[in-house]
C-alpha cells in the first residue's frame, strides 16, 4: 500500500542550500522512504551518488524558478541533470510567453524538453498563484499536447504555492491525461493529506520530515 512518504519529492532549492544540506536531504529521504529528493542541477551527481544504494529518486529542476530563459538553455539543462543522473525534470513553464498568448512558443518550450530526457519523466510547473484560470487551464491543454508526463502547480518562490482550487481544476482540464503535483507552501499533514484526497500523484515539499514526524506522533 502506497502511504504518504511515497508521494513525497523531498526538496532543496534554495540558493543557499550547501553540499552538508544536500547530504542531510538524502539521509532524510533514504530515512523516511520519501519517492525522491528534487535538486537543483549542479546537486544532481552529488545527490545520486548518496541516493546509489536505494529506491529514492533524483528530479532536477530546470528553468528554475523564472521559467524566462531560451528553450535551448533548457534543453542543455535537461539533458546534462539526465546524463548525471537525474530521473526525472521539473520545468517552470514559459510564463511570459504564456501571458503574450505566444501558445506555440510555450508548447514548443515544454515540448523540445520532453523529447531531449526521452522516456524519462516530465513534470511541468505552471507557477499558479502569476496565472488566471484561463490561463492556468491553457497551460494545462498545452502540457498534454507537449506530451508532460505532469502539471506541476508551483515553484515554492513566488507569492503563494498550491491551492486545492487550482489542483481539482486542473484534474477537472487534464482528466487522466496527465499526472499532478502540488507543490509550494506545503508544510502540515493536514494539509498534504487533503491534497491527497483530491487525487494529486505527487507532493513537493520542504517539509517532508516535519510531515512524517507529525504523522508519526499520530499514529503512536
Ligand atoms: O518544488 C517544490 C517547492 O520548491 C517546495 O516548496 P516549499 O519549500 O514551499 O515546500
Amino acid at each position: 500500500m502506497k502511504t504518504i512518504n511515497n508521494y513525497i519529492d523531498h526538496t532543496a532549492l534554495k540558493p543557499t542550500t550547501s553540499q552538508k544540506d544536500i547530504k542531510t536531504l538524502c539521509e532524510e529521504a533514504k530515512q523516511h522512504r520519501f519517492y525522491s529528493v528534487c535538486v537543483n542541477g549542479h546537486y544532481v551527481p552529488l545527490a545520486k551518488a548518496l541516493l546509489a544504494k536505494s529506491n529514492v529518486k533524483v528530479c532536477a529542476v530546470v528553468g528554475f524558478p523564472l521559467g524566462a530563459m531560451a528553450t535551448e538553455v533548457k534543453v542543455f539543462e535537461a539533458k546534462k541533470a539526465i546524463a548525471d543522473g537525474a530521473d526525472e525534470i521539473d520545468m517552470v513553464l514559459n510564463i511570459g510567453m504564456l501571458k503574450s498568448e505566444n501558445f506555440v512558443n510555450v508548447y514548443t518550450d515544454i515540448r523540445d524538453v520532453k523529447l531531449a530526457i526521452g522516456n524519462k519523466v516530465l513534470k511541468v510547473i505552471l507557477e499558479i498563484s502569476e496565472l488566471s484560470k484561463n490561463e492556468i487551464i491553457k497551460a494545462c491543454q498545452i502540457c498534454l499536447d507537449a506530451k508532460a508526463d505532469f502539471i506541476k502547480t508551483s515553484t515554492g518562490f513566488s507569492k503563494s504555492g498550491a491551492t486545492l482550487t487550482a489542483v481539482k481544476m486542473i484534474r477537472k482540464t487534464v482528466k487522466k491525461g496527465a499526472k499532478i503535483k502540488a507543490s509550494g507552501g506545503i508544510k502540515t499533514l493536514e494539509v498534504a493529506e487533503k491534497y491527497l484526497e483530491a487525487g494529486v500523484d505527487r507532493l513537493g515539499c520542504s517539509a517532508g520530515v516535519s510531515i512524517m514526524e507529525e504523522l508519526q506522533k499520530k499514529n503512536s
